[in-house]
């Protein structure tokens, strides 16, 4: 894949997966992408980004194990003297220093590849560091759409497995250059120095060994890429299993979640079944091939030796050479399989960095500037998905100091509306201005800091309570955060806990209650002292008590400053100065509540459907005094 080539489209389950990357060929056959992509493009690619950078080190590792290899060699070479020796009746003086030169060269080889092991790994690690903050950086810069297309967990296991395949990949290709290619090639000489004929007669084998094991290649990279579909699976069924672990209890789900698990585990196994099988293969061809070299060699050496009365020595040497060869060529023929198993977790990193990052700060753009606070919505028109228009002409405007209410029926595209104020996607035309300034062309991270944004799913970060409310403006002082909290009225229910403010919140605020959570997320967004206040109004799925009590610190935070909220409550509704109905993904009436009920249009029947058009309803309109 070449650095802009635009990347396959989800990941997040294995079907959709390979409906997305598993074109059909012009001649109707399927062909797997995963094993016909560019296999030296991808490892080039995996050297320049990633290898690159650590050359020195790498070089350095590759001098160490060519040191290893050569030692290798000699050991080899230093046989013929040895046995033409002992066979000659030389003094045992001189063959003891060859067998000191063999102890020694045995020792620096084992002393080099230990140097070379620590240097590889090293820079290993390094390289995973790296890849890990480089995929996490990118992340942070994609737009939301990115996130709604896949699973969580997705990301997770990309993170986990893949940084390791692009070190195992890279290692694996120095040490087979640093050491076992150069190793094959000084025991070849030594083997083409001994007897060139019978040498000659040896590497015929390899082109048959490399047939064969070419046919193994294409399998260990599609079960190595299914084998990662499968973990993902695991990893999705193991959180959803935690997180909804009560709607897994409520609803008697277990055999479901295991069914889905053990699905998931077939799978992974199978497929690593499948890996290790083809990667085992290597063994028994290489092995078969190398008997055969081996005998053959034995065969026809003996004859010279015993018949033709050539020189014992060369061929003890040569034997030595060609055993010695075998494992290096073995590890070499591996190798090939080991690369296509790494370069599938390169695949799944640039699978996410090749995604272009469509929330890279552009350099250049003004800081939005917020005096009033006026927000307009002009002409918007945006979809999530090509065949549903959500927004289709949306027009709208929230005033200061006012708090603005949009109400309609469940799919209208309110929270589409809170979302693109926030800039979480880009509309497809139209325009949404702030105090005069199009918020298309700001700076984005100047936009998200004018406004607080309180959703109906709070989410909490790890961590403690002060923590958690301190998010909202880094570097707030303590007296900052608790003022946050009273104002949010989370300081009382906060001081009731032994740790106070340093009660640990739990995974996502699971050892919190609904209300406590979202009067925390309130306080975070106090801190934050936006001018401009997006609700998507946090309070319908509390009891009366904790509304009560995130509703007064809701309506504290709103004080001086613009809000709009997404209302489902009664009382917002019938409060706010202006109120719009979302329908279809239009603004199609607004006005106060007093006004829309006496137009006695779209409005009046929603509120009727919403709360029964009690007079009741009518008599609190009144009673706040609207016209
Ligand atoms: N991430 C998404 N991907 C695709 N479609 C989406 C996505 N989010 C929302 N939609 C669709 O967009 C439409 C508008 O959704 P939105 O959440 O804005 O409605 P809403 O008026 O806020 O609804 P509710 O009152 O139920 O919260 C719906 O049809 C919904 O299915």
């Amino acid at each position: 894949m070449s650095k802009n080539a635009p990347m396959p489209a989800a990941q997040d389950a294995t079907a959709r997966d390979r409906s997305t990357t598993n074109p059909s060929t012009k001649d109707g056959s399927t062909k797997d992408p995963w094993i016909h992509s560019d296999t030296y493009p991808m490892l080039r690619r995996i050297f320049l980004d990633h290898g690159r950078q650590h050359i020195k080190a790498y070089i350095l590792a590759a001098l160490l194990l060519a040191i290893g290899a050569a030692a290798t060699a000699a050991s080899a070479y230093l046989l013929k003297p040895v046995l033409n020796g002992i066979v000659d009746g030389e003094k045992f003086s001189g063959l003891r220093l060859l067998a000191w030169a063999v102890f020694g060269l045995f020792t620096l080889r084992g002393i080099a590849t230990y140097l070379s092991l620590i240097v590889l790994s090293r820079t290993g690690n390094r390289i995973i560091a790296g890849v890990q903050s480089q995929v996490f950086d990118h992340l942070l810069r994609q737009d939301m759409r990115f996130f709604h297309d896949r699973h969580s967990t997705d990301f997770m296991a990309r993170l986990a497995y893949a940084p390791n395949a692009v070190r195992d990949t890279l290692q694996a290709m120095i040490t087979a250059f640093g050491r076992e290619l150069l190793t094959l090639i000084g025991l070849i000489v030594v083997m083409f120095v001994q007897d060139p004929l019978l040498a000659a007669l040896s590497l015929l084998t390899l082109p048959v060994a490399a047939l064969l094991l070419g046919r193994m290649i294409g399998k260990v990279r599609k079960f190595a890429r299914r084998s990662f579909d499968g973990s993902t699976l695991i990893m999705q069924t193991m959180q959803e299993t935690v997180q909804g672990s009560r709607i897994v209890k409520s609803f008697n789900l277990e055999d479901t979640m295991r069914a889905r698990m053990a699905a998931a585990i077939r799978e992974v196994e199978r497929s690593m079944n499948r890996v290790a099988s083809g990667m085992a293969m290597s063994s028994p061809i290489a092995d078969a091939l190398a008997g055969f070299a081996i005998g053959s060699v034995i065969f026809y050496g003996s004859w010279r030796v015993t018949i033709q009365q050539a020189d014992a020595g060369s061929f003890f040497s040569f034997v030595a050479a060609l055993l010695m060869a075998y494992e290096p060529a073995k590890r070499l023929a591996r190798l090939k399989l080991e690369i296509q198993n790494g370069l599938v977790g390169a695949k799944l990193i640039y699978e996410v960095l090749d995604r272009p990052a469509l929330e890279m700060p552009r350099p250049g753009l003004p800081k939005l500037a917020v005096s009033a606070g006026r927000v307009e919505i002009d002409n918007l028109r945006f979809r999530y998905r090509a065949d549903e228009e959500v927004l289709n002409g949306l027009t709208l405007s929230v005033e200061p100091n006012q708090t603005t209410a949009l109400v309609g029926p469940s799919g209208g595209g309110k929270s589409t509306i809170i979302g693109l104020l926030q800039r979480f996607y880009t509309p497809e035309a139209g325009k949404i201005i702030i105090d005069g300034q199009d918020i298309a062309d700001v700076d984005l991270a100047s936009l998200r800091d004018r406004i607080a944004f309180v959703s109906q799913d709070v989410y909490l970060f790890r961590g403690t309570i002060r923590e958690n409310i301190a998010l909202g403006r880094l570097g707030a002082s303590e007296e900052e955060i608790v003022a946050a909290a009273r104002k949010a009225h989370a300081h009382d229910f906060i001081m009731g806990f032994s740790s106070g403010y340093n009660t640990a919140v739990g995974e996502h605020g699971a050892q919190l209650s609904g209300g406590q959570k979202q009067r925390i997320a309130i306080a975070r967004a106090i801190l934050k002292d936006a001018p401009i206040i997006l609700l998507d109004e946090p309070t319908a799925a509390l009891d009366s008590e904790s509304e009560r009590e995130v509703q007064k610190a809701l309506d504290e935070m709103r004080i001086g400053r613009t809000t709009l909220v997404v209302a489902h409550r009664l009382q917002t509704i019938i409060n706010s100065d202006r109120i719009y109905v979302i329908e279809n993904g239009k603004a199609v009436e607004s006005g106060t509540h007093a006004q829309l009920i006496a137009a006695d249009g779209t409005y009046r029947a929603f509120f009727a459907s919403q709360f029964g058009e009690t007079v009741e309803s009518f008599r609190v309109a009144a009673a706040q005094g609207r016209p």
